[in-house]
């Protein structure tokens, strides 16, 4: 196996869409987030916090009561209506030991449907393996972190402490799915076995809610150009990571909060967009 390859500034600055003068909400890709619970509702707002900040036409949020109306405090933008979207994000801020059956089978219409499905957290249990599909499928990019990938692993019967990278790999072929395994080293991975790594963050993201931040950009990455999962991913990672690092810059390279990363996301784009 060779090594991943470095995912870079003047790809970031390539993958990501600048609204032009024949666009309109729609055609910029709306983006649907089933996030949060009465458990997590501050996941809900982190996201689509940050799908906002990323540059979408729309962000679409369903979920509990008290979330929505975080969500709609933070951002009135949001729409809490259903409607077509062109992504999914589900499974930031909530639990399968917490989530009630209407929402397992909410979110399994989803993976069964046509739209691609950003996998986080709380959600990914109900990935199973391609060769367990009997019908069709969405396309789907799975984000856990490396504890969340060793459940994911056990539950497909998968080995355990293989090599990150190759285990990465291997989690993308079996499942079908692209992979973005997060840490301070991120690999997103292929089903046919393409790896690339992005590493533009700093340590200071290891902190809570970073992670819901990034499953938001992710998600308005996706709607904006659902054939590309795999650069969409990489593109994500990267920016996160611009966003942590300049997130702590502004408090003199000190501790960053999550909600400050999403607030920084839309100066990084700009910047890169910039400088194409
Ligand atoms: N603001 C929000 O709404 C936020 C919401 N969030 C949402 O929370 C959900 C769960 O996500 P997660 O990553 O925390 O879950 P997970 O991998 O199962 O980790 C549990 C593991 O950690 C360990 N552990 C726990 N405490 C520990 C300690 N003090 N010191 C050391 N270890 C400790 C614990 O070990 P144990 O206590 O069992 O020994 C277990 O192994 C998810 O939906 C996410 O989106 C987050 O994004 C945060 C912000
Ligand atoms: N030491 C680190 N250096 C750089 N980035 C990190 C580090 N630790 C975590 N991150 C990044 O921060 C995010 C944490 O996500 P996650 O573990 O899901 O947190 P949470 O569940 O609290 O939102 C990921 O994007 C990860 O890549």
């Amino acid at each position: 196996m060779s090594a991943p390859s470095p995912w870079t500034a003047p790809e970031t600055a390539t993958f990501l869409r600048v609204p032009t003068a024949s666009d309109d909400k729609y055609s910029r890709g709306v983006v649907g987030m089933r996030t949060g619970s009465e458990e997590f509702p501050g996941a809900a707002v982190l996201g689509v916090e940050a799908a906002w900040r990323t540059g979408t036409g729309m962000v679409r949020y369903l979920g509990p009561r008290r979330a929505a109306d975080l969500v709609l405090q933070r951002r009135p933008e949001t729409v809490t209506a259903d409607g077509r979207v062109q992504a999914w994000v589900v499974g930031s801020g909530t639990s399968p030991a917490t989530r009630t059956a209407a929402e397992t089978a909410a979110v399994r219409t989803i993976l069964s449907g046509d739209v691609p499905v950003v996998v986080d957290a709380g959600a990914l249990d109900l990935v199973v393996a391609a060769s367990a599909l009997t019908g069709d499928r969405a396309p789907l990019v799975l984000t856990p972190h490396d504890r969340e990938h060793a459940a994911l692993r056990d539950r497909l019967g998968l080995a355990p402490d293989v090599d990150r990278e190759q285990a990465a790999l291997e989690t993308a072929a079996v499942t079908g799915a692209v992979l973005l395994l997060k840490g301070s080293t991120t690999l997103i991975a292929t089903p046919p076995g393409t790896l690339r790594s992005v590493t533009a963050g700093v340590a200071w993201l290891a902190t809570a809610g970073t992670g819901d931040v990034l499953a938001g950009i992710l998600g308005a990455l996706v709607a904006g150009a659902p054939d590309r999962l795999a650069d969409a991913a990489a593109c994500a990672a990267w920016v996160h990571g611009r966003a942590g690092a300049a997130a702590s810059a502004r408090h003199g390279g000190g501790p960053l909060v999550a909600l400050d990363v999403a607030r920084a996301v839309s100066r990084v784009v700009g910047e890169l967009v910039s400088e194409r």
